[in-house]
């Protein structure tokens, strides 16, 4: 009985620690070999000599295998490595996946065409419904390149948060100058993949990631009042992101957009350190800003006082200070547009919109006589004939057309974005959507003063209950 409760009694003191482990912790089976040793010395024809001597052959072999390996690699080759997420990534992989090597690969990823990067190999037609492209994926193959064998990898590592790709490309020798040359042939192809294109940045797990590609937007697509071309502000829909957007391709310039409410002060700062040189960067909803830490503050600051109290971090939302700091921080550099949006430009603090921060204040706003023609203008001048018989060339039916919408359709009540939508539903007949617009306007009023109704019906209720 008292062996039986020994057998269950906790020891006193804790357990040493074996020095045969801690050698197990740097040279994993290390301990095993002065076993495997004395195995060896026992008897010549002992069977556990032969799996002793393979034992101790793929044990040492390991070692002077990844010795022989890093030994070659840093002082016989040369290696170009490229993070996942930086766009030089794309820049590779889009080259690498359009050569017929690349076939050679057998680890592939595969994803539907999302134009992230704009790749153009056999398997992507972007005319195609969830078109397939294929790009080399953990692992790793040889090519030539100008006569010069290169070996690519990919590997998977540990991330911020995810699992991250890393890919590398090798070359014999120690002049990494193929290799420079190889990214610049990779450069030059991405770029007249992306010619006509915008490429959209948006934030992801604190850093910038290109979500996709789209084809650059004109200027004149963007319908607006030309008396207002004079910070964009206005309710939704009235086309502040497609201008911002458009601006980009007028100036050849990527868009990196912004959402506040995504953000804090610390991620604030750090995604603006890693902008490039050149770009267009799109603050959307800049009301979502917390006025409040630098109210608690005292007023406002200027000059050196914002910029020592941005340094001050504020929970979760972004605080005035921190945009003021990166605002200024942009505006000191040539090449660099910022664009911010807002649906509410009278929640805004004086200090984010004051002249020298801000240069251009546009308002976007509901459409007027004018707007609402080019809106049906732009919709339904096109070349093809219209089922209805009315087409491009038949300006005197269109132009018609036009003047009635235009009459028709009420001024400063609706978005272009709503204007557009509905015009979009009868696409194949302007003569349907003359006749059906007023239906329309009583429709969409009732709708819009249905929900004005349930939503103060909530305030009220939200109010008597906190009351
Ligand atoms: N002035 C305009 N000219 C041409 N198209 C427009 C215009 N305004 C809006 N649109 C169209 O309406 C849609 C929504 O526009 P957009 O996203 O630019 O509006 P927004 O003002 O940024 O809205 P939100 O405040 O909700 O983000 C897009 O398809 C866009 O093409």
């Amino acid at each position: 009985m008292a062996a039986h409760n020994n057998a269950y009694s906790l020891p006193s003191q804790p357990l040493p620690l074996s020095p045969i482990s801690m050698i197990d912790v740097f040279f994993p089976g290390l301990t095993n070999i002065p076993a495997a040793l004395q195995q060896l010395q026992a008897g010549p024809n002992s069977y556990g000599r032969v799996l002793c001597i393979c034992g101790l052959a793929v044990f040492f072999g390991r070692y002077v295998n990844d010795f022989f390996e890093a030994f070659v690699t840093r002082h016989f080759t040369s290696r170009v490595y490229v993070s996942h997420s930086n766009e030089a990534h794309d820049m590779l992989v889009a080259w690498i996946s359009s050569q017929p090597f690349s076939r050679k690969a057998s680890s592939l990823l595969a994803s539907v065409g999302t134009m992230r990067r704009g790749s153009a190999n056999d398997h992507f037609d972007g005319n195609q419904k969830k078109s397939l492209q294929y790009s080399p994926w953990n692992g790793s193959f040889s090519f030539w390149y100008k006569n010069r064998l290169l070996t690519f990898r990919s590997v998977q590592k540990e991330g911020r948060i995810f699992r991250e790709e890393e890919i590398s490309v090798s070359c014999t020798g120690r002049s990494p100058d193929v290799l420079r040359e190889l990214f610049s042939e990779c450069r030059a192809e991405y770029l007249k993949l992306v010619k006509n294109k915008t490429s959209v940045f948006e934030h992801r797990d604190g850093g910038w990631k290109k979500t996709r590609a789209i084809d650059k937007r004109p200027l004149d697509t963007v319908i607006l009042d030309e008396k207002k071309k004079t910070a964009l502000y206005g309710p939704p829909g009235t086309g502040k992101s497609s201008l911002s957007r458009a601006i980009a391709g007028a100036c050849d310039l990527d868009i990196y957009i912004l959402n506040l409410s995504g953000v804090d002060d610390s991620s604030l700062g750090k995604l603006f350190t890693e902008l490039p040189a050149k770009y267009v960067v799109l603050v959307e909803d800049i009301d979502a800003v917390d006025v409040t830490q630098s109210r608690q503050r005292g007023t406002v600051k200027t000059g050196q006082d914002e910029t020592s109290s941005s340094m001050e971090k504020s929970q979760g939302r972004v605080s005035l200070s921190a945009l003021l700091n990166v605002l200024d921080g942009v505006g000191s550099q040539e090449g660099r547009v910022l664009i911010m949006t807002t649906n509410h430009a009278e929640r805004l603090d004086a200090a984010l919109i004051r002249p020298g921060r801000v240069d251009m204040k546009i308002e976007l706003g509901y459409t007027n006589k004018d707007i609402n023609a080019r809106l049906f203008c732009a919709v339904f001048m096109r070349d093809d004939t219209l089922p209805d018989g009315s087409r491009q060339g038949d300006e005197v039916t269109l132009g018609n057309l036009t003047t009635e919408f235009a009459n028709k359709m009420p001024e400063q009540e609706f978005s272009p974005a709503e204007i557009q939508s509905f015009l979009l539903e009868y696409r194949r007949s302007p003569h349907m959507a003359v006749e059906n617009v007023q239906e329309w306007v009583v429709r969409t009023r009732e709708g819009k003063r249905q929900m004005k109704r349930a939503n103060s019906w909530v305030l009220q209720e939200g109010g008597d209950i906190l009351g």
